[in-house]
């Protein structure tokens, strides 16, 4: 008989919030309410609240999921072994359970507070994230982000359907934009973040194919995302400020990619690596033209 187990102390409600992935979900929040305020419907403010609060709540279940998931490939990585499972700060279960139940209360609660379509598609978005990207992909292809990534384009459609209760042109061309933008976005940093995916086994891009392919892969990603950027101003469907903001952010995006597209050995001295300074703009480039969507709708 094996002895049982010593029972871990209740874990803290920071250790919850760890769960929810909450730096990450900021974005996946910005680009949910930049969707719904793009919409050409106001919203109830009640109503927009509460779609608002059920893609953060719905982001935060799958990052908790996740979090169960894979608490042992978080524990063999530097970035990740503080968290809360691998640290042995909370039982496996509690991360269960907490994901399943917000994971089910968002999708519900957005079911009978907002709409169907934007209810279907959380639920659409956070099985993605769980079952196709972390069950399914991350472990045997490094393809992974590629096809799961499509799981944090959604909110935009998400908020666009809160507001009208079905998707058009613009957020379809919004989801691409999140969905192209995340293999540069990730890969940037899978370069200088490689050692520990190696570690722990993950078959990510730089640890299966070499850093030059990676760096290639950055450079063509970059080209359809600034096409779908672009795009929403010629097709009429915003006006000049997005237009302007897109072309001149995207101009900036593809020329950091170009840098680490071309670079192919690391300069001794360069006081931050290109890679880890367009993984940092790729975030700041989200928020600006997202947030340059906005005010077209609003001031244009
Ligand atoms: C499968 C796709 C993706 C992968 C594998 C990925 C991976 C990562 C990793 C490993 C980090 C660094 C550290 C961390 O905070 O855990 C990070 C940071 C970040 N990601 Fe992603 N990401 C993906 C998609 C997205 C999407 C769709 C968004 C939002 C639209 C996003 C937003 C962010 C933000 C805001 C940060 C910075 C967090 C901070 O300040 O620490 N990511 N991402
Ligand atoms: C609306 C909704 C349900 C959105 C959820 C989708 C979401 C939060 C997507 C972002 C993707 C993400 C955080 C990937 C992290 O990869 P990883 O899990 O491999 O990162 P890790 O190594 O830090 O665990």
């Amino acid at each position: 008989m094996t002895p049982a187990q010593p029972l871990l102390p209740p874990a803290d409600w920071r250790d919850f919030l760890a769960l929810t992935k909450p730096r990450v979900m900021t974005l996946v929040v910005f680009t949910g309410l930049c969707g719904m305020l793009a919409a050409p419907v106001p919203v109830h403010p009640v109503i927009g609240f509460a779609a608002i609060l059920c893609i953060a709540l719905g982001a935060g279940a799958a990052g908790a999921l996740n979090q169960w998931y894979e608490a042992d490939l978080d524990a063999a990585m530097r970035r990740t072994a503080q968290r809360p499972l691998p640290a042995g700060r909370m039982e496996r279960q509690s991360a269960l359970h907490f994901g399943v139940g917000l994971g089910a209360f968002s999708v519900i609660f957005m079911l009978f507070a907002v709409n169907m379509a934007a209810a279907a598609i959380l639920a659409a978005s956070i099985l993605f994230y769980v079952l196709v990207y972390t069950v399914w992909l991350k472990r045997r292809t490094p393809q992974n982000i590629v096809i799961g990534g499509a799981a944090g384009a959604f909110p935009p459609l998400i908020g666009w359907a809160a507001a009208t209760g079905e998707v058009a042109l613009l957020p379809v061309l919004l989801f691409a934009l999140v969905f192209l933008w995340t293999p540069p976005h990730f890969w940037a940093l899978a370069l200088f973040v490689k050692t520990d995916y190696a570690n722990a086994g993950v078959p990510m891009l730089p640890v299966v194919a070499g850093e030059r392919t990676t760096r290639r892969q950055i450079g063509l990603y970059t080209l359809p995302m600034a096409a779908a950027a672009v795009a929403p101003w010629p097709l009429g469907l915003t006006g000049a400020i997005y237009g302007v903001t897109a072309l001149a952010t995207t101009a900036i995006f593809g020329g950091m990619a170009y840098v680490v597209a071309t670079r192919t050995t690391d300069p001794a001295g360069d006081a931050m690596r290109p890679e880890k300074r367009l993984f940092k703009y790729s975030i700041l480039y989200l928020f600006l033209i997202f947030g340059a969507l906005v005010a077209d709708r609003w001031y244009a």
